[in-house]
């Protein structure tokens, strides 16, 4: 007995007897990666028939909306539970007030509509924040200088309501602004959208790691240098992630997400261990690309990184992965 427990002492107690072959090493295996764990992120852009490279986000490209539709398809027959959409805005269509957010025949609403036509066994989620449509590249309006809370809590309302009417299952708020899944709660299910589910981004951070992605709609040039930290959270804090999630699970998010991933484990594992909700963590395109570049280097074999790194959510308690390396991480899974 030590102070750990009935453990008993080397050399008739050998950890290493459990891992010498595969079959055992299955067997005592506590955390598995499976398809229906991945979320897989896609960009749209307009046009037809054209895919678009972006370059530091390799191996992922802006489609246009049949080529979504193809990838839709990809998704379901691999068994790929959720599709998240994302557009890339043409910048003559991003002014202040945003207001290509709430068209409901903009490029993500045309994109769901031409999805869900198919009648796939896959949810679509749609994220809500309004910098694919802003020209500064903020998340919400700017009144001298600051991103306003409440008018943007309105216009994300709005641009739930459009999403949720083009047959979005899963709005997946990405703003941070404060009091906005309850709002966004009361506005769908007053207009009959009772059944649309929430996942709210509920510990997001003001990471560096989000780089590519702004690249990839087009927003980084627009921030010009600037920054979230008004809205998105300090990377030094833990309790604060605690308060955060709380409230948005108090305001009716049916599943809360962290966000980046890899630097975050502690958090995806606090958060789980202390609410007990669907807890999905997001391997934002920092990581995603790190891990690419490692890689295009030969100093990482990719393929091992992302099993292992996919493994390591599992592990922290995640119940699901935004990631883009989703139709790859699960074809890799159904050839064993
Ligand atoms: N609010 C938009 C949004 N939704 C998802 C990401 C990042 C995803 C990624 O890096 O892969 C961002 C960028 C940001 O907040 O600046
Ligand atoms: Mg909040």
């Amino acid at each position: 007995m030590t102070a750990m427990g009935p453990f008993g002492d080397y050399p008739h107690t050998r950890p290493r007897r459990n891992r010498q072959t595969d079959w055992s090493r299955r067997m005592v295996r506590e955390n598995r990666l499976t398809v229906d764990d991945l979320i897989w992120p896609i960009f749209v852009q307009p046009g037809k028939s054209q895919r678009t490279a972006i370059p530091s986000l390799p191996g992922v490209d802006r489609l246009t909306i049949d080529l979504a539709v193809e990838e839709a398809q990809r998704a379901e027959s691999l068994g790929i539970p959720v599709l998240a959409l994302f557009p890339a805005t043409p910048s003559e269509l991003k002014t202040p007030d945003c207001e290509e957010a709430v068209n409901p025949e903009n490029l993500v609403c045309e994109a769901v509509r031409a999805i869900k036509k198919l009648g796939l066994n896959l949810g679509i989620l749609c994220d809500v924040a309004l910098d694919p449509y802003s020209s500064h590249g903020q998340d919400g309006l700017v009144r001298d200088g600051y991103v306003v809370n409440d008018e943007t809590v309105e216009m994300l309302c709005r641009q739930s309501l459009v999403q949720a009417q083009a047959g979005c299952d899963i709005i997946a708020p990405s703003d941070m602004m404060d009091g906005r899944i309850g709002e966004i709660r009361k506005a769908l299910d007053h207009k009959g959208y009772q059944h649309v589910q929430i996942m709210s981004y509920a510990a997001k951070y003001a990471s560096a790691f989000y780089g590519p992605f702004r690249d990839a709609v087009g927003s980084s040039g627009n921030l010009g240098g600037g920054d979230k930290k008004t809205y998105q959270m300090d990377p030094a804090n833990t309790d604060e992630a605690i308060r955060e999630v709380a409230l948005d699970i108090q305001e009716g998010a049916d599943m809360v997400m962290v966000k980046p991933g890899m630097p975050y484990l502690d958090i995806v594992r606090r958060v789980k261990e202390t609410f007990h909700q669907p807890t999905y963590v997001y391997q934002v395109s920092g990581e995603y690309a790190m891990l690419h570049a490692a890689a295009g280097n030969g100093w990482l074999d990719l393929n091992k990184v992302m099993l292992e790194s996919l493994t390591a959510f599992k592990r922290a308690g995640a119940d699901g992965i935004l990631t883009y390396f989703a139709p790859v991480a699960a074809e890799m899974l159904k050839s064993g």
